[in-house]
């Protein structure tokens, strides 16, 4: 495995693997790896010759009250676990190469930005979608994969990629979940003791929404009750939102059926955490 830190190193390192008929693959991540991410690294290595994920804490795409700084960041930690899962190269940009300075061109998605993680944290997904675009500019790759967990943001460069006309697959993979349940997350890192136990009002309030679902239940006035209330238990959970919305449109429903999304962003003390689910998927 080979670490590359450059844009230029990067992007001369996937022409001359293309021009040598190699197929690429790319995961992007923030870092502070865990097997969530090493399952879209299997993945991805599956799908092509050449293994590549970014390392990147990206700026663009934190908020100015947010936790850019905090972010957990380890890549003595990463580069084994990348190692593991089989990638062949880690590209870790630093800002001011992937940001230079008079940099000044963004991508914007448009309606599927409007609901859900779009509205509490704006300006987040043009962050996203700029530097995914430039991700995928850089290190050419054939497959991209990403993570349900982030389910609005597979949603949103999907779009991107199409309405662009970009030249590249876009992967969508599981969600992957400790134990008890909790969906793994970087941020879960940030979670004291109590934090952690309460933190599984979010994938309880889903299982419980998605039982009532199999059990018959179609209205979403009664299976949005049903998740306030799991939620609504846990001293310290703090609802940002609880969306019921279409899997593919993202535009609210009042009546579930097997695509509906339920989408759920829950501040656990200081610590905001996402979940969802698709009712007639398996979990
Ligand atoms: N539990 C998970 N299962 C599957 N994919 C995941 C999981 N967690 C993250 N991913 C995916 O990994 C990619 C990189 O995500 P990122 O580095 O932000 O990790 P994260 O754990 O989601 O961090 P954060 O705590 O910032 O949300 C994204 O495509 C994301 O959807
Ligand atoms: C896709 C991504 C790597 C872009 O910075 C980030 O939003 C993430 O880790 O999900
Ligand atoms: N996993 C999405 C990255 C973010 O929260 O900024």
């Amino acid at each position: 495995m080979r670490i590359i830190e450059t844009v230029a190193e990067m992007q001369a390192f996937s022409r001359e693997a293309r021009r040598e008929g190699k197929s690429i693959s790319l995961v992007p991540t923030m870092g502070f790896l865990h097997e969530g991410h090493a399952s879209l690294m299997i993945e991805g290595k599956k799908r092509a010759d050449i293994l590549v994920t970014s390392i990147f804490v990206n700026p663009t795409q934190f908020g100015p009250t947010e936790d850019f700084d905090a972010y957990p960041r380890d890549l003595a930690r990463d580069r084994n676990v990348a190692e593991t899962a089989g990638v062949d190269i880690i590209f870790a940009p630093k800002a001011s190469d992937m940001y230079p300075r008079g940099f000044q061109t963004y991508v914007n998605v448009e309606e599927l930005t409007l609901p859900l993680c779009g509205a509490s944290r704006p300006g987040h997904f043009q962050g996203v979608t700029t530097v995914v675009a430039k991700l995928l500019n850089i290190v050419m790759p054939h497959v991209a994969l990403f993570g349900k967990k982030d389910f609005q943001q597979l949603a949103v460069i999907r779009r991107m990629a199409a309405d662009l006309n970009m030249d590249v697959e876009i992967v969508g993979m599981p969600i992957v979940r400790e134990a008890d349940g909790l969906a793994m997350s970087s941020r879960n890192a940030y979670l004291g003791p109590e934090e952690r136990r309460n933190a599984l009002c979010l994938s309880r309030a889903l299982a419980t929404a998605r039982d009532l679902f199999l059990d018959g239940e179609r209205s979403v006035g009664t299976l949005r009750d049903r998740v306030l209330r799991v939620i609504g238990e846990v001293s310290g959970a703090v609802i940002d939102y609880a969306d019921f919305r279409d899997g593919d449109t993202l535009e609210a429903v009042e009546t579930a059926n097997g695509r509906t999304l339920i989408a759920l962003a829950v501040k656990i003390g200081t610590t905001r955490l996402i979940d969802n689910c698709i009712l007639g998927e398996e979990q």
